[in-house]
């Protein structure tokens, strides 16, 4: 299922610069490499190597490469921070049928920052040529005509909506009749963007608007979310879990308040976190010491959504990667249901459409294993461009947790909400 060519040798130089440079401006803008939040985060220039998996083993597979690669790369690293030396990003299908590629892909440069510290790496083959260990200048400025998003049309030709309030009853069904508890049901929307366009706009309107959340683009993968399913970094290990969702209100303080606490206070959205809680803490414990969570899930405030969140810290238990992670984690009931195996096989029958990397991982790992991947939420998958236009298709797609008792309108006005980080970052 996994076809991996014999890696090369790597050789990795890492060094410190005096200033911070805007990571976004670096990117390429027709095949942006990014991952960032706040002050901290890199930029990756040019690829020296792709790997790619598929199939149920994925994670397992990659996680092996990934070692591989490691342990016979030359590492020269002065900084020392999370994120400096050897570096590969990833993105992660969601199912194991998914037609979707999962890669890891190492930069030839990455450019990164850390709060006030900032370094640069250089990656190549290690009988290859040294690249200048230079901050590049920016590539200039293209055009910005934005994505109109619609309804993504149906293979079968039937009304994109209206299937997925058939397939939110359905589950609803099904849930009565005992087979499930919990199932994540998603939709999704698509647009054409013009060729020659900027993809740095849509990207710094994330990580300017989206402060929490990491925004992040990987082989054409590009979004913002607040979900952290992994980060691991010396030994310690963190995590968030978001389940339970109301949209903001921010023109009208007094129901913004009261959407947060109907949130805070609804037994249906405090069971349905629970169960997403509880899976990350089964999916973890076999890997970590001194799991702890924080006490009651506390209300997370983003731009366009309340969501209920449960913060998690352990200490690593034993040498597992941050893929390996990822791999034992994978899907979460904030994404699939619970049970999570009859909630994946229910999805597969409900959706009308392949994910692909929606609602998988994406993030990056350093030559000892450590990284950080966020579940691929509030993001948007780019196309090859048409032949004779340049346009490149947009599929964006938003999904929520179905209980007893979950309402398809409601549940329609969920999506609504958090398709709004891609419809407002791809906008004109
Ligand atoms: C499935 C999505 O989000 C997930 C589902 C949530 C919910 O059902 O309340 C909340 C956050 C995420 O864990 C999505 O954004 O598409």
């Amino acid at each position: 299922m996994t076809s991996t060519p014999p890696a090369p040798r790597l050789r990795a130089t890492t060094r410190p610069l005096e200033h911070a440079p805007d990571l976004i401006s670096l990117a390429d803008p027709n095949a942006p490499m990014i991952w960032t939040r706040g002050d901290r985060g890199c930029v990756g220039v040019g690829e020296v190597l792709r790997l790619s998996f598929s199939g149920p083993h994925r994670f397992t597979d990659a996680a092996a490469a990934w070692r591989r690669i490691a342990e016979t790369a030359i590492v020269d690293d002065s900084v020392r921070m999370p994120g400096s030396g050897l570096i590969a990003l990833g993105t992660f299908a969601f199912a194991d049928e998914s037609s979707a590629e999962s890669v890891l892909i190492v930069p030839r440069l990455l450019v990164a920052r850390h709060r006030g510290q900032a370094w640069i790496t250089e990656i190549a083959a290690v009988d290859a040529d040294p690249a200048p260990l230079a901050v590049p200048d920016p590539p200039a400025s293209r055009a910005w005509e934005g994505v109109r998003f619609g309804d993504r049309a149906l293979a079968t030709g039937g009304d994109s909506v209206a299937s997925y309030l058939a397939g939110v009853r359905e589950a609803g069904a099904r849930i009565e009749r005992g087979e499930f508890e919990k199932i994540v049901i998603a939709r999704q929307l698509e647009g054409a963007l013009p060729g020659a366009s900027d993809l740095r706009v849509p990207l710094t309107r994330l990580a300017e608007h989206y402060l929490d959340c990491w925004t992040f683009a990987v082989d054409g993968l590009i979004g913002a979310s607040p979900e952290t399913l992994i980060r691991s970094t010396s030994g310690a290990v963190s995590a968030r879990v978001l389940a339970g969702t109301r949209g903001r209100h921010s023109e009208d303080a007094a129901r913004d308040a009261r959407a947060r606490d109907e949130l805070l206070t609804s037994a249906k959205e405090q069971h349905e976190h629970a169960f997403a809680v509880q899976s990350v803490v089964t999916a973890l414990s076999p890997h970590v010491r001194d799991l702890r969570t924080s006490e009651e899930p506390f209300p997370l405030q983003l731009p366009n959504v309340w969501h209920l969140a449960t913060d998690l810290g352990a200490a690593l238990g034993e040498q597992s990667s941050s893929i390996e992670l990822v791999g034992a984690l994978h899907p979460t009931a904030a994404v699939a249901g619970t049970p999570t195996a009859t909630a994946v096989a229910a999805i597969a029958e409900l959706e009308p459409f392949d994910r692909g990397r929606y609602s998988g991982a994406v993030g990056w790992i350093d030559a000892d294993g450590d990284g950080e991947w966020v579940i691929a939420l509030r993001c948007a998958q780019l196309g090859a461009p048409d032949a004779q236009t340049g346009a490149r298709p947009v599929v964006a797609s938003a999904g929520g947790g179905i209980v007893a008792g979950s309402d398809p309108d409601h549940e329609l006005g969920e999506t609504v909400s958090k398709f709004r980080p891609i419809t407002e970052a791809f906008a004109r």
